[in-house]
This record gives C-alpha cells, structure tokens and sequence, in this order.
C-alpha cells in the first residue's frame, strides 16, 4: 500500500541514527513521513518474526495483540512488567486468552521504584532487532504524543563456530547482557540467550540502563548517570571544546530533589552530564542547565487538552518543596517536527553549543529527572542507589561518522548528516506568566482545545 510503502521508504531514509519520532493523529502528514506507529515496527516488512518480549511500564494486552500482523499475533510473546497486586493480576487474567503470551514480573524490592523500561526483542528467522522507546503499550502513548524511538539494525545470527563475539565498539551487546542479567529471571534467560546468538557488531549507540539496587565498586558506573559519565569521560568530547556549552534536559516527569540544586541536581547529576574527556580532574566551569517540561498552557492548548496532562506526573507537593527548578524551565516548542502541539513523553538529553547548532551528543531513554532513575550517591559516594528499571540509547558523532559533533537538523525531513532533534533549539525559556503543569491541581480559568476545564479528584 502506498502510505505503508511510503512509511517504509522513509524508514530506510532515515536509517542513518535509527532515531525517530512516533506518528502523531491530527497533523500535517509531511510532519509524519519520518515517523513510526508500532504496528510499523512490528509490520511484516521489518521481518519475519518468529517471538518477541516486551518491556514496558503500562500494557493494554488485547490492543498490543492488535499492534501486530495478524499472522504474527499467536508467536510466543513474553511481557516483562514491574506491576505488584491488584495490577499484576489483571495482566495475568488478559493474558489468559492469549495462550501465546507468558508474563514476567521484574522484581521491585526497593520502595518507589517502577519498570519504566520500554523495549521490544523481535526475534526473526533470519536475525533480531532491539527496539528501545518512550512509549507504553497503550493506545494514548502512540495517537498523538511526541515520543522517542530507536531501532536498531538487523542483528544477524551467528554462525556455530564463529568466534566472534559480535559487539560493537559502543560494547552495545554487552551492556545489554548486563542489563537482562541483574533482573536475575528465570523467564529472560532464553532472550539473554538470543541476544549471546546475535551479532551485533553494527550497533553504534551506546546502552543506557538503570536497574534497582546500590551498585558499588566495579558496578557502581555500570548503571544510572555514572555510566553516562563513564562513557563520556572515555568517548565524549574534550574540555576545551566544549567548555561552557550548555546541557538540555527534555522530560515528562520530575522527582523530589531536595530544597536546593546543590543537593542533586547540580551536584552530581550535572556533573555527569557535563563530562568531558581527558583531564578527569579538570572541573569546567558549571555548565548552563535548560531543562525543558510543558507549561500549565501547553497542555491546555495541545491537541489532546488537558487530558495530555494525565501522563505528565508532576505532583503540587513535589513542585512546592523545589521551586528553585522552575527557574531553569523552558517551554515545549517543536516546530522543527510539527510538534508543538504533541505533548512530549519522549525524554532526552544533550549538550548543545552556545549558538544551539551543534551538539556533542544525544540520549533517549525512559528515565525522567529524577533520583530514582538516573541514582543517587550514598555512603560518602561509595554507591550509587537506584531505584527504578531504565533503558535509553546515547549518540556519539564520532560513532557515526561524524567529525567532531553532530550538526543540529533545523528542518524537517532533511535526508542529511544533520541530527533530528526533536524540538526547536535554542530553547524558549518560561514567561514570567508561564506555570509548569502540574496534574494534581484544577484549572477552571481557561477551557482547553477541546472546551474542557481541568477538574482531577
Ligand atoms: O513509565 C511511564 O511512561 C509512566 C510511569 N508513570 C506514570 C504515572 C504514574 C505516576 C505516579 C505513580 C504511578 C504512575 C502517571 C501517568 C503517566 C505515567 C507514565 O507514563
């Protein structure tokens, strides 16, 4: 079909990053040419698939059955959830009609924590991929949000007597080894042994995951905002090219971070997303922090209306105890992608140079700002403490050809080396008007997109 050919010629175009965006209802078309919907990912012309898992936080089983081809819908599928109690036993009474699809309960033994983990392990006859998003598995999450995609290529099988172990230089397929195994299940041992079948040499993005727990010693950068600093202190970008370049954070979701930034936010988690190569020692001058999260006007005007602010958890209580954050808020602007009106679900982050046209790198992953996905240093910085499962993906130019950085896509659809960055940069900072959402409280003032006040319980 054409649109379904059309959407597939896309998908070949953009393959330089893998990166895209999801489809969003309600849009211009042109804005949707370089966009996935999942039932593109899970579509025929991806595969032949033989069995899938699928991580995630929020599952609606029969509509993900409906996700896939119709001949694929009775293939072995293993959901992997964090839900406890009453939760846990919904998805297992809706997938009693389904008896293709087993679940899997990641273990939550720290309090506050979340599978938030949103990934697909496609098995095929001929190879698999590793798809890592922001999206649930719900319908809302793929209509008409702005989230994040990363599909990787296919992984082909290893011979018998190869001895390669089929990494990449990104140490992609081992890091993913690492992350299935601290879930110490039973029920994932036959994907771990899928992935030890696949070589996945051509993996160029980086592994970004968190998994409960308080990782010390050599496990203590395996994990969270230290891995990202691992990784950028060995592959990132020097000091003296980067020094004063500006870090972006983009969520959907905050956490409680203390009274003041020096407590977290521009103590150690600034510091790991400021890292430069080389001189370890060597402290940069602070790096600007832009943190981009939808104001109380972006969603009243977005397309969903205030109903887009049910997935955009920032609590009054929370928001009280740090008001010294919205100082550094920006809006939701993303008229590069025809997005400004999408909310966003998607999380990123990267550093950006001064004049916001080159960035050093790129992450897209599940975790939000907060302690509990990207750590927490205890015990005289001797562990960092975790309490949710995370997964994301971090872009580096030079393991994609690039010189020295990537060139920020200004326009859309541009088949180039450019990055496709999800939203307009530089940031547009809050007016002095401006309010960050907050979900928990009403909005009876001004009806949105859809004439609708805000009335939450
Ligand atoms: O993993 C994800 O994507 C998400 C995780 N939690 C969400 C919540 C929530 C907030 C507090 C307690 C429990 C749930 C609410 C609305 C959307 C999300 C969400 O989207």
């Amino acid at each position: 079909k054409l649109d379904q050919k059309g959407s597939d010629h896309c998908l070949k175009m953009n393959d330089r990053f893998g990166f895209y965006l999801t489809k969003v209802a309600g849009i211009d078309n042109a804005h949707n040419l370089h966009a996935v919907h999942i039932k593109d990912i899970l579509s025929t012309s991806m595969g032949n698939l033989q069995a899938s898992a699928q991580f995630n936080y929020m599952f609606d089983i029969p509509w993900l059955i409906q996700q896939y081809p119709v001949e694929f819908r009775s293939k072995p599928l293993l959901i992997v959830h964090g839900m406890q109690r009453e939760t846990k036993a919904e998805y297992d009474m809706a997938a009693m009609n389904y008896s293709n699809v087993k679940l899997c309960q990641a273990k939550m033994e720290i309090m506050y924590g979340t599978h938030h983990t949103k990934m697909m392990l496609l098995l095929y006859d001929n190879g698999m991929r590793v798809v890592i998003t922001t999206a649930n598995n719900i319908h809302q999450d793929w209509y008409q949000k702005t989230q994040g995609v990363w599909i990787s290529p296919l992984f082909p099988k290893l011979d018998k007597g190869e001895a390669s172990a089929g990494d990449s230089d990104t140490h992609f397929k081992k890091d993913l080894l690492e992350y299935l195994s601290a879930y110490k299940l039973n029920g994932l041992k036959e994907w771990q042994e899928h992935i030890k079948q696949h070589n996945m040499s051509s993996a160029k993005v980086f592994i970004l995951g968190s998994v409960p727990g308080r990782h010390l010693g050599e496990k203590k950068t395996a994990f969270g905002h230290l891995k990202l600093r691992k990784i950028l202190q060995e592959h990132g970008p020097s000091v003296s090219e980067v020094k004063g370049w500006p870090v972006v954070g983009q969520f959907s979701s905050i956490g409680s971070m203390g009274p003041n930034k020096d407590n977290w936010l521009c103590a150690e988690w600034r510091e790991s997303l400021s890292t430069a190569k080389g001189l370890g020692g060597l402290r940069t001058a602070d790096a600007p922090l832009k943190l981009i999260f939808p104001t109380k006007d972006n969603i009243r005007l977005s397309l969903e209306g205030y109903p887009a602010g049910a997935s955009v958890p920032y609590s009054i209580h929370t928001a009280k105890k740090q008001q010294f954050l919205h100082e550094y808020f920006h809006q939701w602007r993303a008229e590069v992608q025809g997005r400004s009106r999408a909310m966003p679900h998607i999380k990123t982050y990267l550093r950006m140079s001064p004049d916001s046209k080159k960035i050093a790198w790129f992450a897209v992953t599940s975790s939000n700002l907060s302690k509990a996905a990207w750590g927490a240093l205890e015990k005289k910085q001797s562990q960092l403490m975790i309490r949710s499962y995370e997964i994301g993906v971090l872009f580096l130019p030079q393991m994609f050809g690039a010189e020295k950085f990537f060139e920020v896509q200004d326009k859309e659809c541009q088949n180039s080396g450019e990055f496709p960055v999800p939203y307009d940069l530089p940031p547009t900072p809050y007016t002095k008007q401006d309010r960050p959402w907050l979900w928990d409280i009403p909005y009876k003032d001004l009806p949105d997109t859809h004439g609708n006040m805000w009335c939450p319980s």
